[in-house]
């Protein structure tokens, strides 16, 4: 049975996070992102104006799956497509000899001007893949029969190198008890029920977060508006909208955001949540909790996932998720 580890190096700010992939002959930087199901990277294929200062998968290594394609759309508009081959890939050790890989042959612009991305490593559910004619399997899909356990976590920390595991839990990573909670697949996320919340830590908890999801391509926490709004209201922050969301000081002042999942609490610390300056140098920082308006769901993206030990696991038959406090 396989099992692995492969690091998770932060790009600044935290904005992403990326991990070495080889892919036939290629050796890649991905970003592993629980929040889609496309294994897409810069190739031969991509015009060079597209590609400058990215590493490039060469599709020569792999077999063209003729006739297919993948096209896919972010939430900020951004997105790629192109062919599809199936290669070897390897993460961490762990060997996927037939997996379908989507070469670009078009990118857009956010993700050329990425130059430290060579391209996304899906880790949703294979459901949301978006090659046609015949949806293909995620990384994690293609390995999983044979995997020591059906599932993998993911360790990422604030400014610091974490990790992605396969196949096995390491318990050095976090403190305390894992709190599992059942996750709903329908609509190809890892999506759960987060409960009451609380800014500061000392009130009692308010509300309900509701529907969320697990996403570590995303790199913010996206909250209902009424619970956005009641941390910056304590934080001391305003919706900016020429900067396009909430913003506050940089001073080290935010509180702390500490949620219910599973009845247990987690906390972000509110040093996350003064996300990063709007300009080099400005005492005024973008929030790193912003409305999840228009979404229909809130994402617990990177600024909540770098405070626990989050495990994504199909061992038990239907799907769910451990969080531990790091
Ligand atoms: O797509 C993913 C995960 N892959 C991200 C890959 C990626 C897309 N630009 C990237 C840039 C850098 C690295 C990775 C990515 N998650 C989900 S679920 C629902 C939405 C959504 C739907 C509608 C409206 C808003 C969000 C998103 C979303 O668009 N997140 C990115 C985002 C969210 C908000 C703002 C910006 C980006």
């Amino acid at each position: 049975a396989q099992s692995g580890e492969v690091a998770a190096d932060p790009q600044q700010y935290d904005q992403a996070y990326l991990s070495p992939v080889t892919i036939g002959n290629s050796e890649l930087m991905l970003d592993f992102d629980t929040g889609s199901a496309d294994l897409w990277a810069f190739s031969n294929e991509t015009p060079a104006s597209q590609s400058q200062g990215h590493e490039r998968y060469d599709s020569a290594t792999g077999t063209e799956l003729d006739g297919y394609s993948w096209s896919i759309t972010y939430g900020d508009q951004s997105g790629a497509g192109g062919n599809v081959y199936t290669d070897k890939v390897v993460v961490g050790g762990v060997t996927a000899t037939r997996q379908a890989v989507e070469a670009a042959t078009s990118v857009s612009a956010s993700f050329s001007q990425n130059i430290d991305s060579d391209g996304l490593l899906g880790l949703a559910f294979s459901s949301i893949n978006t090659v046609q004619p015949r949806q293909q399997t995620t990384f994690f899909d293609t390995v999983r029969p044979t995997l020591a356990k059906a599932l993998f976590t993911c360790d990422l920390r604030q400014g610091d190198a974490g990790s992605y595991t396969f196949g096995y839990i390491d318990s050095s990573k976090y403190q305390g008890t894992v709190t599992y909670v059942p996750v709903d697949d329908s609509q190809g996320f890892w999506q759960f029920t987060a409960g009451g919340y609380s800014v500061g830590g000392d009130n009692a908890t308010s509300g309900s977060v509701g529907t969320a999801i697990a996403d570590t391509g995303t790199s913010l926490l996206y909250l209902p508006a009424a619970v956005t709004k009641a941390y910056y209201e304590q934080a001391g922050g305003r919706y900016d909208n020429q900067q396009g969301g909430y913003t506050l000081p940089c001073n080290g002042g935010a509180p702390d955001f500490s949620v219910a999942i599973g009845g247990k609490t987690f906390t972000v610390p509110g040093s996350y949540i003064a996300y990063a300056p709007l300009t080099t140098g400005s005492s005024t920082c973008f929030g790193g909790i912003q409305p999840d308006t228009g979404i229909g769901f809130s994402i617990f993206g990177d600024v909540f996932l770098k405070a626990v030990y989050a495990i994504f696991d199909v061992s038990q038959g239907s799907p769910r998720l451990g969080f531990a406090a790091q």
